[in-house]
């Protein structure tokens, strides 16, 4: 059952494709809770106050009151959903325990509003949650039994993985999510390139990739918006995302609990990569939920040329 891009031939709603893929009860509610939350950040995202909140983030950033309205109601409708345990956040200061006992049940690592900052000058943003199985929340990414991204652009779109393959949803007139694709796949190797961070802060390693880059025709296209540069790279099916080491930032910008873990979940299930220059993203150990790091995702190939140019074989 392949629909056209962009069409949606079946008016295939989310909750009843998600009961069709085989998964428990309590992952499709968990799902559809994420997607209902959606559409008040979106209504926020539409509608509500640009200004700072006072307050900052477990990062010492100083947070909007979208990012403080957008993680409430996240964290609300995670809290009485009834299946989550543990919920963390990009915008908390600790883990906030829903209650102790996680049989059945499932933590939640998300970024409420990422991309905040560009609101302001009406770019995309978008919100981005990892699941995992209990309420360990300090595992590995591969451990993740679901990802998913809502982009809050022109179109809101949902973009989710339980480990079987990758689909998009998009919103329509009635706020529903319907399939708009199915089965995404990444090409090996692609033109489009997005590079985050100063570049005169790249080491000479990142510097002589992206000339590398440039020379076999790459198109540059960044944002500053992570989930709707991801989603372009996506959604072509080609492509690279980095945000690489930084003098002065050896771990990078991007956060591996809120940010990284579900992109990765998600390319890798398109059969892309993503790694921080040696060895896979979903592959490293979290040792704090504030942990940052280097970033090279997106289609195979380029992925491991990053990795080539970054250990000196190339
Ligand atoms: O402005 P830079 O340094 O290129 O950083 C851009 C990156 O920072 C982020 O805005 C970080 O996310 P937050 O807005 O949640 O802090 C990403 O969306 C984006 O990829
Ligand atoms: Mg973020
Ligand atoms: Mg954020």
């Amino acid at each position: 059952m392949f629909s056209q891009p962009g069409k949606t031939k079946f008016q295939v709603d989310l909750r009843q494709h998600l009961r069709d893929q085989n998964i428990s009860g309590n992952l499709v509610h968990l799902i559809c809770e994420v997607a209902e939350a959606s559409k008040y950040v979106i209504n926020a995202v539409r509608t509500g106050d640009l200004g700072v909140a006072g307050t900052s983030n477990l990062y010492g950033e100083e947070q909007l009151a979208l990012d403080v309205l957008s993680d409430r109601i996240m964290r609300k409708r995670l809290q009485h959903s009834g299946v989550v345990c543990n919920i963390a956040s990009e915008e908390m200061e600790e883990i906030f325990q829903v209650t102790s006992n996680p049989q059945g049940m499932f933590s939640v690592a998300y970024d409420p509003l990422d991309g905040s900052s560009l609101v302001d000058v009406n770019l995309a943003v978008g919100t981005i949650v990892g699941i995992y199985q209990g309420q360990d929340l300090l595992q590995p990414g591969r451990k993740m039994v679901g990802a998913m991204y809502i982009l809050y652009g022109p179109r809101v779109s949902l973009v989710y993985s339980v480990g079987k393959g990758v689909y998009e949803f998009t919103m329509n007139q009635l706020m529903e999510y319907t399939l708009t694709r199915e089965q995404i796949q990444m090409k090996p190797c692609g033109d489009i390139y997005s590079p985050g961070g100063l570049r005169k802060k790249y080491n000479e390693s990142n510097e002589r990739f992206i000339r590398y880059l440039e020379e076999k025709g790459s198109k540059l296209r960044y944002s500053g918006g992570f989930v709707p540069d991801i989603n372009q790279i996506l959604m072509k099916g080609k492509g690279l995302f980095m945000y690489p080491a930084l003098d002065g930032s050896p771990n990078g910008k991007l956060r591996l609990l809120f940010e990284l873990n579900p992109m990765a979940f998600l390319l890798e299930q398109a059969g892309g990569a993503a790694t921080n220059g040696e060895i896979p993203i979903l592959d490293i150990e979290p040792e704090g939920l504030d942990q940052r790091c280097p970033v090279y995702i997106g289609c195979r190939e380029d992925v491991s040329k990053a990795g080539e140019f970054l250990n000196g074989t190339c």
